[in-house]
């Protein structure tokens, strides 16, 4: 992992400047409060921290963190519990939820923390270093829902080392995507680049570069290619360049996509990678993190209504105090 990732000295300097405020329902894991201190001693962001108050404190007094930039809050005696269990049950009522199931549930501080954001008390949300992804992203899709005009919410990771920055896309949510979802998804990430300062160049990946190999799979990521061009080309603002399907090597290498695939729009230089399903983009961003030595943030979530991101379990404080900034980047009005 390389100190001097242009990436991560963006995006700070970016959230120093927007002060957003970030709630981490996650508040005693102990990476939560170093994150937090190192986000407060840097004037990044306005942190919550949810969970038992005494334990978050005496982590954070240990770090040596800004207190006048964060809040900590006893989510089981917060005076919010009443009105946040009345609008979950609002919410999730149609889906079977009773009102002593919505105060049960707000207690959680996972749900607790997707509420403040829903009602305007946080700006965005960062969890999934003791949760699974799983039980970060569900409280999100419930609660938050997706962004106008948005059907599919997905997830991406920003892998990153020195000067280079990639987007790897899904990682972390849509299991086996479909044709349509498949195209949300490289659209989401061509939006995500955009708003992070980077031309998305998108390769729609798979173990066949056009038509070298055969099977399901490779017409799946065939008709997956032709969708999001469609869609790219109806719906993204801004210069891009796409195409598949393609191995990595065909996308990432301009020698080999000279042999495999000659008169390509990407030219063997993609910094968008969508992968064919979650097995794929799961082991492709751990194998470049853990083997390959790059930095990798996320799951950032792509196409919700407000910023909420995941992160793995595995993760460092280094990887929070990234998410902070992209999460309070994301939520730039
Ligand atoms: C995220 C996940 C938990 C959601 O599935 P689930 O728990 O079965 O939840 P449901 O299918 O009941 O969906 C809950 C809500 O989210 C919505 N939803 C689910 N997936 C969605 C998506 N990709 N985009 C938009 N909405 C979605 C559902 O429509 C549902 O809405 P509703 O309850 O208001 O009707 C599931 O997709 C999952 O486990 N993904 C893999 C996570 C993982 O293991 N990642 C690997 C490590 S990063
Ligand atoms: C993103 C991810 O793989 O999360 P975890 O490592 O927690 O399963």
């Amino acid at each position: 992992m390389s100190e001097t990732e242009q990436f991560l000295t963006n995006i700070k300097e970016k959230a120093k400047s927007l002060c957003r405020h970030i709630v981490l329902p996650e508040g005693e894991d102990k990476r939560m409060a170093e994150a937090a201190s190192m986000a407060s001693k840097e004037k990044m962001a306005k942190i919550t921290m949810l969970g038992v108050a005494e334990r978050i404190t005496a982590k954070l007094k240990e770090t040596g963190a800004a207190m006048d930039m964060i809040n900590v809050v006893n989510t089981a005696d917060s005076p919010k519990l009443k009105e946040y269990a009345e609008e979950f049950y609002q919410l999730r009522k149609k889906k079977g939820i009773d009102m002593s199931k919505a105060e049960q549930a707000v207690k959680d501080s996972m749900y607790f923390g997707t509420m403040m954001l829903k009602k305007g008390d946080a700006d965005g949300l960062v969890a999934g270093a003791v949760h699974s992804s799983a039980d970060t992203i569900r409280p999100a899709l419930q609660i938050v829902k997706c962004a106008p005009s948005v059907n599919t919410v997905s997830s991406m990771f920003f892998i990153c080392r020195g000067e280079e920055t990639y987007l790897f896309s899904d990682c972390g949510l849509n299991l086996n995507p479909t044709t349509e979802q498949h195209a949300d998804i490289a659209l989401a990430t061509a939006n995500t680049a955009r708003q992070f300062g980077i031309k998305p160049r998108i390769a729609m990946l798979c173990y066949s570069t056009k038509g070298s190999g055969l099977g399901p799979d490779v017409e799946a990521m065939q008709e997956a290619t032709k969708a999001a061009k469609e869609k790219l080309a109806s719906e993204f603002e801004g210069d891009y360049a796409i195409d598949g399907e393609l191995q990595l090597d065909a996308a990432f290498v301009p020698k080999v996509a000279e042999k495999k695939a000659p008169g390509s729009p990407l030219e063997g230089k993609a910094n968008v990678f969508i992968f064919p399903d979650l097995c794929a983009g799961n082991i492709a961003y751990k194998l470049a993190e853990r083997m390959g030595g790059m930095s990798a943030y996320g799951p950032i979530l792509q196409g919700i209504a407000k910023p909420v991101n995941d992160l793995s379990r595995g993760c460092s404080a280094r990887d929070i105090l990234a998410t902070i900034a992209i999460t309070a980047i994301q939520g730039e009005k």
